[in-house]
């Protein structure tokens, strides 16, 4: 399987997030990715290629402009207030506040942002849109005739929304990656997402939509990140009802009742036609991750590739979540491999 990967990815390193209440070294690393990397070269995945440059438009097709030109302008404005340290949100417009977009900065970070995890970074703009250009380049490969491909994507995408960056992304690689197949001529699209966290960011962005179908199998938001969206019975709105489904599992849930969630999201998958499918790869449901309570352990991954593949469909995965850095490679690859053996 093709990977693509960008070094660029290490020019987002943030120093601290704010995690249960109290300011933490961040757990979205450089590392993650290296580890990811080490592991394809070492159980020879396949060739590894750099992204091509795409510019901002297929960004903006997913992505509000005034979102995307506040990500681009973010740090050198923070920077000309003297500050040379990350910036982050002190406080969000919630219930009965002004819906209206600040124009100093620091208005801007709060509005455009959903949680006080996702430092804005010297090399945040950088980085972020080279894991766009990495996603849409895997996209590219995909439409030229590859069955898989591996987007090896940093920061993560799957919580930025339309407008606003949290849980540690800033632009919805999958989301993009998905939008890019639609615009090359594909009529339907599946995106799953497996990450521990629900992706709210992609589900915001095609939930009045029935061209593309997103379904995410996640920890109950009623105890779990990202509390706000992700529940049941969401399940898409206008033309979209219908083409959303949510499975939101208990903290500590077993292995068992898992596969079963994503057996039935893979049978709705079949059901809508899907002629490709965007997997929104989060590994952070291995039972050792810090910040996460799912049980499953490294065999159950070569399962799930293999699940995958039962779909026989063009599959581009973009890397998510996966804090246990260690073991995140081999995770990541198992998924990979489990889903090339399958054949
Ligand atoms: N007590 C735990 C608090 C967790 N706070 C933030 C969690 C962010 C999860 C990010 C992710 O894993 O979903 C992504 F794939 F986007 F990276
Ligand atoms: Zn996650």
């Amino acid at each position: 399987m093709l990977t693509v990967y960008s070094d660029s990815h290490r020019l987002q390193h943030g120093q601290a997030e704010l995690i249960d209440g109290t300011l933490k070294p961040c757990f979205e690393t450089p590392s993650r990715a290296d580890m990811v990397l080490a592991a394809v070269r070492e159980r020879e995945l396949g060739d590894v290629i750099h992204p091509s440059r795409h510019g901002a438009d297929p960004i903006l097709r997913v992505h509000d402009a005034g979102y995307v030109r506040f990500l681009e302008t973010a740090w050198p404005r923070w920077s000309a207030l003297g500050r040379d340290y990350d910036a982050l949100p002190k406080m969000w417009q919630v219930r009965r506040l002004r819906e209206a977009v600040p124009e100093h900065v620091e208005g801007q970070l709060c509005y455009y942002s959903m949680d006080c995890g996702t430092p804005i970074t010297a090399g945040t703009w950088q980085a972020a849109t080279a894991a766009s250009d990495t996603a849409l380049t895997a996209a590219d490969r995909l439409m030229g005739g590859e069955r898989a491909v591996f987007a090896l994507t940093r920061p993560p995408g799957h919580h930025a929304a339309r407008d606003y960056c949290g849980g540690y992304c800033f632009f919805n690689n999958a989301a993009i990656a998905a939008q890019s197949l639609r615009d090359r001529g594909l009529r339907k699209v599946a995106v799953l997402d497996v990450d521990y966290h629900h992706g709210n960011g992609t589900q915001d962005i095609f939930y009045p939509r029935a061209d593309v179908l997103f379904l995410s199998i996640h920890g109950d938001p009623r105890t779990e990140y990202p509390f706000f969206l992700g529940f049941a019975d969401e399940k898409g709105e206008g033309e979209g009802l219908g083409y959303n489904f949510n499975f939101p599992l208990p903290a500590g849930s077993c292995v068992s009742t898992w596969f079963v969630a994503l057996d039935c999201a893979l049978e709705q998958i079949a059901r809508f036609g899907a002629e490709a499918l965007v997997v929104s790869l989060g590994v952070d449901t291995y039972q050792g991750d810090p910040i996460s309570r799912f049980q499953l352990d490294s065999p159950d991954f070569v399962t799930l590739g293999a699940r995958l593949a039962g779909l026989k469909l063009p599959t581009l995965f973009c890397l998510e979540g996966g804090y246990a850095v260690e073991p995140i490679g081999t995770h990541v690859v198992n998924v990979l491999a489990g889903f090339e053996a399958r054949g």
